[in-house]
């Protein structure tokens, strides 16, 4: 059966000045997969994430979304897009003067016809869905642990009811504990929502945990693409070092523990 590509990448380029971080990208993503995304620091995860999400335009190539070309479509096309997807950034990105609540209400208040009440109690769902107990909707996000932001962001992320994700690297600088609660909530979220979901992680414990197929970026594109059975093949040496080394061989052993 015919795969439904939800993003589809053709020759993508993106630079900053003279310095060139993609070159004739092509990148399919699948719906309701979780896609994740590896790569040497630098390799231009992050500027791939913001590019496809609306945030940065690239210099050359094409970006189709849902089918329809999120380069060049009218405003009021281009924000359709935007309300299907959800993005969370590395630290939350939250507003510090909003509470947590207030910060999930933001992307509602694009939604013509929501009252302040039905805001209120959708923004409380998206806390709850994220794992977070309701009395954290009251808080300011200083007076959140870590772990407790990055929810905070998913639950803001998942504001409008995405059918697309973007998540960078949600489970950095969590504890081991954290991190692995933080993989079970993406990977249920996925199972249950059919949620896309392009995520962006140095974390293999987390790519086996959660990630159908993995992209990888090297030589300024997405050089290989598969499931993790098909990464321990390339022979490509960041790759091969990337999923054989010991943190690989750690994290194969507790996902065999786990199984
Ligand atoms: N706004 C910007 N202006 C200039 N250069 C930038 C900008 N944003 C990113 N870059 C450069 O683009 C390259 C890719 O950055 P990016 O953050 O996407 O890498 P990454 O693969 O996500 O890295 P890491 O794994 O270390 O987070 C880097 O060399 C970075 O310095």
């Amino acid at each position: 059966m015919e795969q439904d590509v939800v993003i589809r990448l053709r020759g993508l380029r993106n630079q900053f000045g003279a310095q060139v971080i993609h070159d004739d990208l092509d990148l399919d993503v699948y719906r309701g997969e979780v896609l994740g995304v590896v790569g040497g620091s630098g390799t231009g995860k992050s500027v791939l994430l913001r590019c496809i999400a609306g945030l940065r335009p690239p210099q050359a190539g094409e970006i189709s979304i849902f089918g329809q070309d999120a380069l060049h479509c009218s405003e009021s096309a281009r924000r359709a897009i935007d309300q299907r997807m959800g993005v969370m950034f590395q630290d939350g990105a939250l507003f510090s003067s909003l509470t947590v609540r207030e910060n999930v209400e933001v992307p509602m208040r694009t939604v013509p016809g929501l009252s302040a009440a039905m805001r209120r109690d959708l923004a409380d769902l998206k806390i709850a869905m994220a794992g977070l107990p309701y009395i954290a909707g009251d808080k300011y996000p200083s007076e959140l642990s870590g772990g407790m932001r990055k929810r905070a962001g998913l639950a803001r992320a998942l504001a409008l009811d995405p059918e697309i994700v973007f998540l960078d690297e949600p489970t950095a600088g969590l504890d081991p504990i954290g991190a692995s609660a933080f993989d079970e909530l993406i990977k249920g979220l996925s199972q249950s929502m059919g949620l896309t979901v392009f995520l962006v992680t140095h974390d293999l414990d987390t790519l086996h945990a959660t990630c159908g197929r993995i992209a990888v970026l090297a030589e300024k594109r997405v050089m290989y693409t598969g499931t993790m059975s098909d990464m321990l093949e390339v022979d490509h040496p960041w790759v091969h070092e990337y999923f054989h080394g010991p943190r690989a061989r750690a994290a194969l052993d507790t996902k065999e523990r786990i199984a």
